[in-house]
């Protein structure tokens, strides 16, 4: 029989007291993938990656993490957790912490091998509460990684890095996923779910809004957008485009031409703003980003 995919939620609800942080959320992350959870601050993401670790009760619909439910004992060894914040003891040393953390697993990594790839050698007995920010954020996430889970969670894991720790955050996803890893992470920034992602979750209110792969989910085609003063009567407009293109505003001040982009419909566009005295601000031919996505699905930014 095929494995189990890595994580499975059919009509996910949470609720803190009146208010619903996740509102029947479904999702399938296949085994040996990356998948995001995009959203922007308060979508539910955490709420949802928390009760996936087994760490929060919720209050309907169905959660299978390797096919189990999230609090079977037998899940905690497969499964490695990377919280937002927190986790060690303020006064233990990434040494004490990651060698404590090893002694839990059957067969872990070297401890000492896996600091050093996280950049840690330096900082090896230093005390948690005296490490900055990101090294704290490397700690955990090599606290995630020491008892060679199966799944791995990661909630946000490279907010507040500076972008070499970043990117070297990004390498060690990479990698994990090269070696069969499952990986689920949270983040609000675009490009690094479309870099590291096979699936995207795009989340708001609690809710899926889109999901699939970045390509599916941004499409091929270029547009040109540009921000300008709102309600442009677009009708004259469109009837100087060539056939098949679209033009819409969404949202306010927020201007979208689809269609065949060559340079004829550029300077269409530019001499009919031009002939209305419109100042097209952010003038840009582009692919879609998961950001304009997200801002056409929801019509707010991201962040
Ligand atoms: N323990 C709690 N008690 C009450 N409300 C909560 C609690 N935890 C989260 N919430 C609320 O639930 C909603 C979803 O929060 P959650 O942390 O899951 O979102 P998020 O997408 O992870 O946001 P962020 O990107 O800011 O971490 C928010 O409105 C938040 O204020």
């Amino acid at each position: 029989m095929a494995a189990p995919p890595a994580l499975e939620l059919t009509g996910l609800v949470k609720r803190y007291g009146a208010a619903t942080a996740v509102d029947g959320l479904s999702l399938t992350a296949a085994r040996g993938e990356v998948t995001a959870l995009l959203g922007p601050n308060g979508a539910g993401k955490t709420s949802t990656i928390e009760i996936c670790e087994g760490f929060r009760p919720y209050d309907g619909g169905t959660v299978r993490v390797l096919g189990l439910a999230p609090d079977d004992r037998e899940l905690k060894p497969r499964i490695g957790v990377m919280p937002q914040t927190g986790g060690v003891p303020g006064t233990a040393s990434a040494r004490e912490f990651l060698t404590l953390m090893a002694a839990f697993h059957a067969d872990p990594l070297d401890p000492a091998a896996l600091m050093g790839r996280l950049g840690l050698t330096e900082h090896a007995k230093t005390p948690y509460r005296r490490l900055s920010g990101g090294q704290q954020q490397r700690l955990s996430l090599a606290a995630a990684l020491v008892g060679r889970p199966e799944l791995v969670f990661l909630d946000e894991p490279t907010a507040g890095l500076d972008p070499q720790a970043r990117h070297a955050t990004w390498d060690l996803v990479t990698d994990l996923k090269a070696a069969g890893v499952s990986v689920l992470l949270t983040t609000h920034f675009m490009d690094e779910a479309e870099k590291l992602a096979d699936n995207v979750v795009i989340i708001d209110h609690g809710r899926v809004v889109a999901q699939g792969t970045p390509a599916e989910l941004t499409g091929a085609e270029r547009q040109l957008r540009f921000r300008a003063r709102t309600g442009l009567g677009l009708d004259e407009l469109l009837a100087a485009l060539p056939a098949g293109s679209a033009a819409k505003e969404s949202p306010n001040g927020h201007y979208l031409i689809e269609g065949d982009v060559r340079p004829e419909l550029l300077a269409t566009v530019t001499a009919w703003c031009a002939s209305h005295g419109v100042l097209a601000e952010d003038l840009r031919i582009e692919r879609r980003t998961l950001e304009d996505v997200f801002l056409e699905l929801t019509g707010r930014e991201l962040r």
